[in-house]
């Protein structure tokens, strides 16, 4: 079976910035795979390449088995790209701009009736009239989504499509994205927010600087974090006054008499913790404990934050 996505030693400069330093990578058709990294990491610039509108310096992509330079049209026919930025003509509707894309691919007419249930399922059908320009941005977004769908492309991109938009929009969305994903669309989704990527996406990509730094399944990923640390959240009823040093190594964030306190599993103990801090005359009123999630994964491998 052709991937849905393959990417074979691409290379890409933009003058001294060296882009992509040899990125390879795969995505199964039916797939919801997670691309994420740091800003500058280098997702769009593969996204573009992807979706033809970036020049790759050396390198091969393909989508369906469709190389994305000698064979264009066919490549960019099975894949929809919903880029970050929010580019749109402000001069036309909703549905004007829908249609405008549907003929870009051919499809003129005949995709009346599936505009008409994009706009539905993207609760945008009393906005079909409206002009773009009037659109809030979480609105825009959603025009944005509907305008890459418009050509039923089976594999779908999108370039961080919850920026910007506010939580009961952005579960909305997700929701929408689910049912395609059921419906056999692969999914492609590149997102700063790694608790989406968490409850959302099968495998995971996590890229810094041009390179492919880790890809696993979600719970392998959610493993090796898992593995080696874990958050110890400590509210004491005083702060302290002073943190030996033994202890202070092992701090995240201080906050008043709330310190977080990053374990390794395999030297430390919550109970030497705890005696630790009894030691210092310190009196615990509460105590907590969290498995790494993928944001910790992603530090770990990055030594990063996510933005
Ligand atoms: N058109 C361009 N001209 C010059 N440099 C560029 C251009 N586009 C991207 N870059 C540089 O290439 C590197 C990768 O950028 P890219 O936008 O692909 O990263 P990203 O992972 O998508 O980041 P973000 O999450 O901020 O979108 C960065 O150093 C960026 O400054």
């Amino acid at each position: 079976m052709q991937a849905a996505i393959h990417i074979d030693k691409v290379e890409k400069r933009y003058g001294e910035v060296h882009a992509l330093k040899g990125m390879s990578l795969t995505v199964e058709r039916g797939e919801f795979f997670g691309l994420l990294g740091p800003n500058g990491a280098g997702k769009s610039t593969l996204i573009n390449i992807i979706a033809g509108l970036t020049r790759m310096d050396s390198g091969q992509v393909s989508v369906l088995g469709h190389d994305v330079v000698h064979d264009y049209r066919r490549s960019r026919q099975h894949l929809g790209v919903v880029p970050q930025e929010l580019v749109y003509d402000p001069f036309f509707t909703v549905r004007e701009i829908l249609q405008i894309q549907a003929g870009y691919f051919g499809r003129g007419k005949q995709s009346r009736a599936w505009i008409d249930s994009l706009l539905e399922g993207l609760k945008l059908t009393d906005k079909a009239g409206a002009n773009m320009r009037a659109l809030s941005g979480g609105m825009k977004r959603r025009v944005l989504i509907a305008q890459a769908l418009v050509h039923k492309p089976e594999v779908v991109i999108l370039d961080e499509p919850t920026a910007g938009v506010d939580v009961e929009l952005r579960s909305s969305l997700w929701e929408f994205v689910k049912a395609l994903h059921k419906d056999g669309h692969t999914i492609v989704l590149t997102t700063h927010y790694l608790e989406e990527a968490e409850s959302l996406c099968q495998r995971i990509a996590i890229m810094n600087d041009g390179q492919l730094i880790a890809l696993d399944s979600k719970e392998s990923l959610l493993a090796r974090g898992v593995g080696k640390t874990c958050t110890v959240s400590v509210t004491l009823a005083q702060p302290l006054v002073q943190i030996p040093e033994a202890l202070a190594t092992k701090i995240r964030s201080v906050d008043g008499g709330h310190i977080e306190f990053i374990l390794n599993r395999d030297t430390d103990t919550i109970i030497s913790l705890v005696d630790g801090l009894r030691k210092l005359g310190a009196e615990i009123v509460d105590l907590r404990t969290e498995d790494a999630d993928l944001e910790d994964v992603f530090m770990e491998l990055t030594g990063r934050q996510v933005s």
